[in-house]
């Protein structure tokens, strides 16, 4: 587990992020990695999918996390994620970070093998190296954190994934970083109620920013679900979807959680399922 108190996680996730992408790029060349992503099946519209009547579920396949340290074990992704797909997931998020939280691209790979829902890549992107790389793999989305990168490089990340036809999600936390993320261009944004410096919760964050966002833009609200009853309070502010991992990972049967909080998202007194 990590020391939350100092405020500088985020930059000690980096750290090792930034090490472990170099260890990667030393032993396949960019132009491999693009040659690679050329060579992909298509990514699908996971915006236009995540339109789609009813609270999305985004359910994530999740090992461990910085301050819980290991949540479950997983020995079979893939296994987790037919289960999420049968339980109704509208995409799968797999974690490839694997120092803080236990994923890898193997993992995401065995997923992608698995099933045909959207996949989201979910890791600290900071080089474009991660995006080809991600596209390889046959994500449909990538994450990118705003508190993680300067305006140019969001921006410049941001152009790379749409234009290799894939979805950005756009994480913030506060009011500034939507802007940013506005600013660059974001179609989709997922608003963490968990501060990645201090790695505390606070599930009032989504019904702060979720209001003032443009319609058309999609909005995901991440962390902190445990089950209906939070899914149903962030729709109530707006949410298109909802980011799950622990909530999912440790329960008995996955593929129940998840329909669960799907039937919870598409009952007519949930927002969304009206519109
Ligand atoms: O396990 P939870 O509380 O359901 O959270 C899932 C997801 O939101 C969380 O894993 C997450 C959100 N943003 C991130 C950025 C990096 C790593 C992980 C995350």
């Amino acid at each position: 587990m990590i020391n939350a108190e100092s405020g500088r996680v985020l930059d000690e996730i980096l750290a090792g992020v930034r090490e472990d992408l170099a260890a990667r790029e030393a032993q396949v060349p960019l132009a491999d990695i693009k040659q690679r992503a050329a060579q992909a099946p298509p990514p699908q519209d996971a915006y236009a999918k995540l339109r789609a009547p009813g609270v999305g579920v985004i359910a994530e396949v999740k090992r461990s996390s910085p301050s819980k340290g290991q949540l479950a074990e997983i020995p079979d992704p893939a296994e987790l994620a037919k289960e999420y797909a049968a339980g109704g997931a509208r995409c799968v998020s797999v974690l490839t970070e694997g120092r803080w939280f236990g994923g890898s691209l193997d993992d995401f790979a065995a997923v992608r093998a698995a099933i045909d829902v959207p996949m989201l890549r979910k890791d600290f992107v900071v080089s474009s190296y991660q995006v080809h790389e991600a596209r390889a793999y046959g994500a449909d989305l990538v994450l990118l954190i705003v508190a993680a990168l300067d305006q140019n490089t969001l921006t410049g990340l941001l152009d790379r994934i749409e234009s290799l036809g894939m979805t950005a999600l756009v994480e913030v936390h506060d009011e500034e970083e939507t802007d940013r993320a506005l600013e660059a261009g974001a179609r989709v944004i997922g608003i963490n109620a968990r501060n990645l410096r201090t790695l505390e919760v606070d599930r009032t964050v989504f019904e702060r920013i979720a209001p003032g966002l443009p319609a058309e833009v999609v909005k995901i609200a991440e962390s902190g679900v445990r089950g209906p009853h939070d899914l149903i309070r962030y729709a109530s502010a707006g949410a298109d979807a909802v980011l799950v991992g622990e909530g999912l990972v440790t329960q008995k049967s996955p593929r129940d959680a998840v329909a669960e909080l799907v039937t919870a998202g598409s009952h007519p007194a949930t927002p969304r399922a009206a519109r």
